[in-house]
């Protein structure tokens, strides 16, 4: 015996097949974690990159603003120190006709302007009229602004600024610096320096160190409810200048730069995208950079990086996966492959057996009402192949008078759950020739009864068996019959006389009733024979059998061939008189034949000497009827003994001269 069965094997394979997978789902779940792992790290590190990238661009481009801006000031510092300039400036004041001051003036004002690389110089008289620009003469009003800032600057003897705003005056925006002319220390005007911060502040803005799309600095400067951006936003379709706080998203990066925010932070901007931001003041201001860069554009490179590295074992491991995969349906396909084929080399054997027996298969569906065929099913229905038969067709296929008797075993069998053997006629529906058919059915499932709803089966034309078994049953009566009829004279011969007196036998023995034997035998018939020829003799017996049957016409009453030239009548229910008349009867019948025979010393005829005897047989055990020594108990040999008695009875006949009837006489009662 074996060490390990074939189930434990099969058990252990199973559990070695779970293990497996649990082994490997936990596997690829620590996989999956540590790429998760390294994905996050390795982000982590990125957003560090991109938030000194911001930082120092932010610091970078602060102070890039700021510098421009005190170098604006610094000029108007020195120009305001310039005490030539200021003597010169005040002169010319005084006495704006004389045209050798304007002319150096005028020259003064010009080398202001291309030094400093201001766009626009103005001289202008202390009620902030325009008086001289390094072109010529000018005329018109300072704008309320710089009417203010020079109010301040002649008031406090310091440069003031405007910062940057629109104004109609010119069509740019602009940044002013009022420098003020004191005579002594009596204010006599100023020069209004213009900047246009297009081009001289926004380039500063724009000059952005990495190729970055979404990246954008912004000056904004808060006014009430307003804020105010210096140079254009580089995604906004049209020149937007200012917004209310109420547009603002509550994150954006400008609210929470106005809220103080510094440093990188996130949020939405006016676009509604995320944003990482980084917020400066610019010292001295009432500005504030704000520096952003999109969350997706910064960190689409690096995922897509991340992905293209971590994807790479991902990939590997999900390309083995795949192959393991692919190599387990291959095989599941070739196995299925080899069952089908296997299965449709067998349904092909099948259904040629079938074929060749013709026998088909069916499911009866209990709750459809309906039998589904197959081919051979329907050919046997004498249908075309539908691979159905209703109900109603089957009903009609059984033949009116048998059909309430097979309902109803197949209604049983269906009640009882019983399986379904039977044999029954249909009526084909092609040709409506009458069929045999054979079913043999059982239920799907015969575990679980209550869900039982088909049965299937299978049903056989037997139509030919039929035939053959009755063809049989018919041969088999012939030939019981021969072996009881003897064969030369066609009346009953011995076999048949020995079979019916036990029957006749146990009929009086319980009836009580007399029972009578005749033996019967031709006078001279050796002498007939030698002298007519046996042919003759054959042709004289026969004729003497059928007289002799025709005399045994009563129900019960048997005439046999005894043997040779000898025969017998059985007389049931018949007393010794109505035997001796019967007996007689049957020797005026052979009389009556004529039957010429020279050599007989009874007559010139064939003739027949008869012994007779009767008995009323009875049990031996009954009390009242006195045991007859010489009757066997044993009905055959009882019945026998009616024979001898008559035989010996057919003796006393011959003795006494022939052609006659004796009976049987003896000492003992007729009762046996
Ligand atoms: N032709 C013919 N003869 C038969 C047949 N069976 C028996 N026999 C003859 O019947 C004869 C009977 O003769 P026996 O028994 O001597 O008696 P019997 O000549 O009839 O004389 P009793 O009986 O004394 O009158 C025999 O010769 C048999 O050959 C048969 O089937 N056909």
């Amino acid at each position: 015996m074996p060490l390990f069965s074939a189930a434990l094997w099969r058990n252990a394979r199973v559990w070695a097949g779970r293990w497996l997978l649990v082994a490997g789902l936990l596997a690829l779940g620590g996989i999956l974690w540590w790429l998760t792992q390294v994905y996050q790290t390795r982000e982590e590190h990125t957003r560090h990159q991109i938030e000194r990238e911001l930082h120092a661009i932010n610091s970078l481009q602060t102070q890039s603003v700021l510098d421009w801006r005190e170098q604006r000031l610094i000029d108007a510092s020195t120009l305001a120190d310039d005490s030539l300039f200021s003597l010169s400036a005040a002169q010319w004041l005084q006495v704006p006709e004389a045209v050798v001051l304007t002319q150096r003036m005028q020259e003064r004002l010009r080398i202001l302007q291309e030094r400093a690389k201001y766009t626009a110089v103005y001289l202008l008289n202390r009620h902030g009229q325009l008086l001289l620009t390094p072109n010529g003469s000018s005329t018109g009003q300072l704008p309320e602004p710089e009417m203010q800032a020079l109010q301040d600057a002649l008031a406090q003897a310091v440069v003031t600024v405007v910062e940057p705003r629109r104004d109609n005056f010119f069509a740019f925006p602009f940044f002013s610096v009022i420098v003020p002319v004191f005579e002594g220390t009596e204010p006599a005007g100023a020069v209004w320096l213009v900047s246009d911060v297009r081009t001289t502040l926004y380039p500063k803005l724009q000059a952005w160190p990495t190729p970055r799309e979404t990246a954008e600095s912004t000056l904004f400067s808060r006014h009430g409810d307003e804020v105010r951006t210096l140079n254009p936003l580089r995604h906004h379709n049209e020149e937007v200048s200012a917004f209310q706080l109420s547009e603002l998203h509550s994150d954006d990066p400008v609210l929470q730069a106005m809220a103080g925010a510094r440093g990188v932070f996130y949020g939405h901007d006016y676009r509604g995208h995320a944003v990482m931001a980084m917020a400066n003041a610019v010292p001295d201001s009432p500005w504030i950079m704000v520096s952003k860069i999109d969350v997706a554009e910064a960190f689409a490179d690096t995922q897509l990086r991340e992905i293209l590295a971590l994807s790479l074992p991902v990939s590997l491991l999900l390309l083995l996966a795949g192959l393991v995969f692919a190599y387990g349906q291959r095989r599941a396909w070739q196995r299925e492959r080899e069952l089908k084929t296997q299965l449709q080399r067998n349904m092909r054997w099948l259904e040629g057996a079938q074929k060749a027996a013709s026998v088909g298969y069916f499911a009866f569906d209990l709750e459809q009402k309906q039998f589904l065929m197959s081919s051979m099913g329907n050919a046997i229905f004498g249908m075309p192949y539908t691979g159905v038969l209703t109900l109603e067709d089957w009903v009609h296929s059984i033949p009116a008078e048998d059909r309430e008797r097979v309902l109803s075993i197949h209604r049983e069998a269906i009640a009882q759950r019983t399986p379904l053997r039977h044999q029954y006629r249909i009526q084909r529906m092609d040709n409506q020739a009458l069929r045999w058919v054979e079913i043999w059915g059982e239920y799907e499932d015969e575990a679980d009864h209550e869900r039982v709803t088909r049965m299937i089966g299978t049903i056989q034309d037997i139509t030919q068996r039929k035939q053959s078994e009755q063809e049989l049953a018919n041969y088999r009566t012939a030939l019981e019959e021969k072996v009881r009829l003897d064969p030369m004279t066609q009346i009953p011969n011995r076999r048949a006389l020995d079979e019916h007196v036990v029957l006749e036998w146990h009929r009086a023995m319980r009836n009580h009733a007399p029972l009578s034997v005749l033996m019967i035998d031709v006078d001279h018939f050796k002498a007939y024979n030698d002298h007519y020829g046996h042919v003759a003799g054959d042709e004289c017996l026969r004729q003497v059998a059928t007289a002799i049957a025709s005399c045994a016409s009563r129900a019960g009453e048997l005439a046999a061939r005894y043997g040779g030239e000898e025969f017998s009548v059985l007389l049931p229910d018949t007393n010794t008189t109505q035997a001796q008349q019967s007996a007689e009867r049957v020797r005026a019948a052979i009389e009556a034949l004529a039957l010429e025979h020279a050599h007989s010393s009874a007559a010139r005829c064939i003739t027949v000497s008869i012994g007779l005897t009767t008995i009323v047989p009875v049990f031996a055990s009954e009390p009242d009827v006195p045991e007859v020594c010489d009757i066997p108990k044993t009905v055959p040999l009882a019945a026998q003994v009616l024979f001898e008695q008559a035989d010996a009875a057919l003796y006393q006949a011959k003795q006494q001269g022939r052609n006659r009837v004796a009976v049987y006489a003896s000492t003992a009662p007729e009762t046996a």
